[in-house]
């Protein structure tokens, strides 16, 4: 049997947003994946410097925004995992969980600019393959990264960022068709991003 195809898309979501889903969709189509896991994090040891809304909120956000795909999942490692969240951290969980599977770490362009900086980074390219997504605002260069294992895949512009949407969602500005419905629902019914300026 061929070994399965898994995308990973980590991410705090806080929500997650249209821009998430079509570049997690975009890398499904054209690494034929078989499925992909939405991993949002437990506590950013990177977003130390801002409110990060609770975790069991943006899980459960991110479990109705991805329902109707049959391909998308996601997962709770991060979530359950005591102390900061780090990727190298996830993906050596989910190599233990997915032992056969080929895993794609999909990121976003300014994520991966980044990259260099991520605890372990050497181990990181031994346990997965890098996919990043090209982002409105963002340069992507793949200069001085293992070139067999990380690639680049063009995904249509979305220009929408979680911190746009808190924003707008504080000042009572609709955030219907940035995020999916039922996000906006979820997001009314528990007042988030009310108390929030940033
Ligand atoms: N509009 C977008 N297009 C492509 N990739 C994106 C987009 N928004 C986020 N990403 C990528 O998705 C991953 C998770 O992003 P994250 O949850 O931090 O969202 P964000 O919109 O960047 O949040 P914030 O504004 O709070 O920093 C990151 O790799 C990020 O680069
Ligand atoms: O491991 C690290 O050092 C590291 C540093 C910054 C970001 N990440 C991961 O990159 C993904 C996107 O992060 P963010 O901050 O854009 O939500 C998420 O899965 C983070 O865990 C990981």
């Amino acid at each position: 049997m061929p070994q399965p195809r898994i995308g990973v898309m980590g991410g705090t979501f806080d929500p997650i947003h249209h821009g998430h889903l079509v570049a997690a969709s975009e890398v499904a189509s054209q690494f034929d994946l078989d499925q992909v896991l939405f991993v949002p994090t437990g506590r950013p040891g990177f977003k130390q410097d801002r409110a990060v809304t609770e975790a069991e909120h943006r899980y459960l956000m991110t479990v109705i925004a991805t329902a109707s795909n049959p391909r998308f999942m996601v997962s709770r490692v991060d979530i359950e995992r005591p102390g900061l969240t780090y990727t190298i951290d996830t993906l050596r969980d989910l190599a233990v969980a997915l032992p056969d599977a080929d895993l794609y770490f999909i990121t976003g362009a300014d994520a991966l600019m980044q990259i260099t900086t991520w605890r372990n980074v050497d181990e990181l390219w031994s346990l997965a393959r890098f996919v990043g997504v090209t982002r409105p605002g963002h340069e992507l260069s793949l200069e001085g990264l293992p070139a067999d294992r990380v690639s680049m895949v063009e995904v249509p512009a979305m220009a929408i960022s979680s911190t746009q949407i808190r924003a707008r969602a504080h000042s009572g500005l609709p955030v219907w068709y940035l995020v999916p419905d039922g996000v906006v629902q979820y997001i009314g019914k528990h007042g988030l991003y009310r108390g929030i300026s940033d």
